[in-house]
């Protein structure tokens, strides 16, 4: 008898490919046997409520977290049966932990540089000068050149956020994963920074982006694709033309919105009355 066996080698344009994954913490389930697939080329949003699950994705994403049950490959690798150290560098990652992790006294040019050392925090007395460069042409694409000499403690919420993008994009990685780029931004600093992000995109040389927001104001124009994340599971994934809909998005967030578009822009807010929210120290 011949056996037919579905082949599980991912193809060379899958960047994060998810079959089945689920996450359990104890009795929680942080991820429900989630479907994903990022192509070479494609932008991502995850979008979602707070705790819909869209950190645990990311992280799943990046490496650092394996799955409970279900496959993941990332850049064609399969988590569990690779060597981190050699998967970590190909993926550019900004996150609220990441900056926690950057010592206070940390000049804003090693941040980036040490990004190709995989370290955080001064490692080396003396960086390359290719290297210290490229830290300089990041940071000059994130329009902070000139605070590349000051310390990590002195910057503003907006600067560090934009010296996190320049550093995941430091080892040239073939994915980006930017979580929560946006939040705690003023609104010059998140439309610049989201102008940034769209040249980006538009890049075609740029690596394969996934960024985790709540807002649809925080979706750059030039982002492809769109995955809506409720309580672990996956609502609707897909174009993000098709796939961001009134509809999609109100089951997302668990309440009626009008939604808004416009340039590759997106504007939310609630369509009638809100759900009513418990008085204080009410249950
Ligand atoms: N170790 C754990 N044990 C139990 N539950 C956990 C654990 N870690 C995370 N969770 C829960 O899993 C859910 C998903 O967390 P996650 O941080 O991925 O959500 P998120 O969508 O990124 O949320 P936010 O938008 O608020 O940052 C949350 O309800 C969180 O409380």
């Amino acid at each position: 008898m011949t056996r037919v066996t579905m082949s599980i080698r991912p193809l060379p344009t899958s960047v994060v490919h998810l079959l089945d994954v689920t996450v359990r913490r104890g009795t929680s389930v942080l991820l429900d046997r989630i479907a994903w697939h990022v192509q070479t080329g494609e932008h991502w949003i995850v979008l979602g409520p707070n705790g819909a699950g869209k950190t645990t994705l990311l992280q799943i994403a990046s490496g650092n977290l394996h799955p409970t049950s279900g496959r993941a490959h990332v850049l064609g690798e399969r988590l569990g049966a690779v060597n981190l150290a050699e998967l970590r560098p190909r993926i550019g990652l900004s996150s609220a932990a990441l900056a926690g992790r950057v010592p206070a006294t940390e000049r804003v040019a090693d941040v980036v540089v040490s990004a190709g050392y995989g370290v955080v925090g001064r490692w080396r007395e003396a960086y390359d000068p290719v290297d210290l460069q490229r830290a300089g042409e990041l940071l000059d694409a994130m329009g902070i050149r000139r605070l590349a000499d000051r310390s990590w403690g002195t910057l503003s919420e907006g600067e560090r956020k934009r010296a996190l993008a320049a550093r995941a994009l430091m080892t040239d990685p073939e994915l980006l994963l930017l979580d929560e780029p946006a939040a705690g931004l003023d609104l010059g600093g998140r439309e610049d920074l989201l102008y940034r992000l769209t040249t980006l995109a538009r890049d075609p040389a740029s690596p394969a982006t996934v960024l985790v927001t709540h807002h649809v104001e925080e979706i750059p124009a030039g982002f492809t694709h769109v995955l809506l994340l409720r309580a672990g599971r996956v609502v609707a994934a897909g174009p993000i033309g098709a796939t961001l809909t009134e509809e999609a998005l109100s089951r997302t967030f668990g309440l009626r919105l009008a939604l808004s578009a416009d340039g590759g822009r997106y504007w939310a807010r609630a369509a009638g009355a809100p759900p009513a929210v418990p008085a204080a120290g009410g249950r």
